[in-house]
């Protein structure tokens, strides 16, 4: 809780998942290990947009004329861009921007691409680095300025009711995916002011650290016509007449693994889920003079078995004290450790220790121990997850008076309450409390309810946060 800024940089670093110290601020290296878990996090994700949106890939510039013809859009990232104003020595006639997010990037071939409505729905998506000129602290994953797990699915419909249905949608795959990784989350509609620039309107996913913040940790936008309008985006439709097309667009990025890092890790390093773990066991051979071959054999026929069942397995044979091994594989958070030392091999077992609850099982080798394996993997799967929305739940108060907040949020909490949805009141609340209004998750409750800061009949269930 108190320090949890310190617990996430150092394991970032110690368990070698990214090295920050790459000479731009707000831009870190991937290393193998943080690679790793990063490219099986993607399969995840994309294995849930395969369904039924195609992947592509846009160029990362776009040149100015584009990026600046959606003045709310351009609004919003003026302060964030990066541009490229020059190739070799010779000034470019055009700026380009790095992009920030890629509608400007995308929406101008759109344009050339949707001619009828049999062309649509059009569901996009893809995994880039994208730039940010955060001017915030920036913080490794959390708050990046080279966003390089930047990952966005763009749609285009022939009916608001359609992209509406897609927002639903992209709300119903990111549940999913949070659920895999076990990411507990509060899912709620952005205060008009803090909307994505150029929506109309916002649906964010939140979770919260173990310091009590909020994370943005994904968004989905119905961006209505507006793109569709400034971009000429048009179809013809079933009558033969020209119209503007409905878009939705949405996104996650580092801060995902960065949730999954903070939320599942503990005092001894990291806690991977095993859908996302490099390997999902080590095993660890206890080494001496005597026994060695015959140790090492039996370590590679059960790293064979494990294999063959789909299992993700290493044998750490380095010549170090098993105590070392097993605190560095703690650390980089594999979900099982199997140990196997000459008197294992004589009564003919090994010790399987679990790295979530720290739990120690023996299992004979006489049976077939891909089960067992595959069970306590299922086991850890859901632990992590039941533990982390328990605490979550637990970290969730309401109140029914504006003044009981700071000191809730103070104790690491997201505190709901009744809120009338007013825009002035709303922005007096986050004025008395100095936090950000997440936004409401219960829209247009059925109660006598009054607004927890003007008294005025409530109109929903507003959440409120320390956040990111
Ligand atoms: N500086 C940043 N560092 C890390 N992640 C970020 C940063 N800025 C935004 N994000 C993440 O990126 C997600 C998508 O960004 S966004 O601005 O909300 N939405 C878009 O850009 C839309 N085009 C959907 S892709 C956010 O929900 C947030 O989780
Ligand atoms: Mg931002
Ligand atoms: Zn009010």
């Amino acid at each position: 809780m108190e320090n949890f800024s310190e617990w996430f940089h150092n394991i970032l670093e110690e368990a070698n998942i990214t090295d920050a110290r790459y000479p731009i601020k707000g831009m870190s290296v991937w290393l193998p290990y943080g690679y790793q878990i990063r490219k099986h996090m993607l399969k995840v994700y994309s294995e849930l947009l395969d369904k039924d949106h195609e992947e592509v890939l846009f160029p990362l510039l776009i040149p100015e004329t584009e990026l600046a013809k959606e003045g709310r859009h351009v609004k919003g990232f003026e302060d964030e861009v990066y541009w490229v104003t020059q190739g070799g020595k010779k000034p470019l006639n055009e700026k380009l921007a790095l992009r920030p997010t890629s509608e400007s990037s995308i929406y101008p071939m759109l344009s050339l691409w949707v001619r009828s409505h049999i062309d649509l729905p059009m569901r996009y998506y893809q995994v880039v680095n994208t730039f940010r000129y955060e001017t915030k602290h920036t913080r490794p994953m959390i708050r990046v300025r080279e966003i390089t797990t930047f990952a966005e699915a763009h749609t285009v419909h022939s009916s608001s009711e359609e992209a509406e249905e897609q927002v639903k949608i992209g709300i119903e795959i990111y549940k999913k995916l949070f659920n895999e990784l076990g990411i507990p989350y509060t899912i709620t509609k952005r205060p008009i002011w803090d909307k994505f620039p150029g929506a109309d309107y916002t649906m964010a996913f939140d979770t919260l650290l173990p310091d009590g913040k909020a994370l943005q940790i994904g968004t989905v936008h119905n961006l209505g016509q507006t793109f569709a309008k400034t971009y000429d985006i048009t179809f013809e439709n079933k009558e033969g007449e020209h119209e503007y097309a409905y878009q939705t667009c949405y996104g996650i990025s580092d801060r995902v693994i960065a949730a999954i890092i903070g939320i599942h890790g503990d005092d001894k390093g990291l806690v991977l889920p095993p859908k996302i773990s490099p390997k999902q066991v080590t095993i660890i051979p206890i080494l001496f003079k005597k026994g060695k071959e015959e140790v090492l054999n039996k370590c590679n026929e059960i790293k064979e078995s494990l294999e063959n069942a789909g299992i993700r397995v290493r044998i750490d044979s380095r010549d170090i004290r098993p105590g070392k091994k097993f605190y560095e594989w703690e650390l980089k958070g594999t979900p099982i450790r199997l140990e196997l030392g000459p008197r294992d091999l004589e009564n003919n077992k090994t010790v399987l220790v679990r790295r979530d609850n720290l739990e120690k099982v023996e299992l004979s080798l006489k049976e077939d121990i891909v089960s067992p394996v595959k069970n306590a993997l299922n086991d850890i799967d859901g632990l992590l997850r039941e533990n982390a929305w328990d605490s979550f739940k637990d970290n969730i108060k309401s109140v029914e008076d504006v003044n009981e907040i700071s000191s809730l949020i103070e104790n690491g909490n997201m505190v709901s309450f009744p809120w009338c949805g007013d825009e002035d009141c709303g922005k007096a609340i986050e004025e008395l409390t100095d936090i950000d209004l997440l936004g409401t998750y219960k829209e247009d409750i059925e109660t006598d309810d009054v607004c927890a800061h003007c008294g005025k009949p409530a109109k929903h269930i507003a959440l409120i946060a320390k956040t990111y």
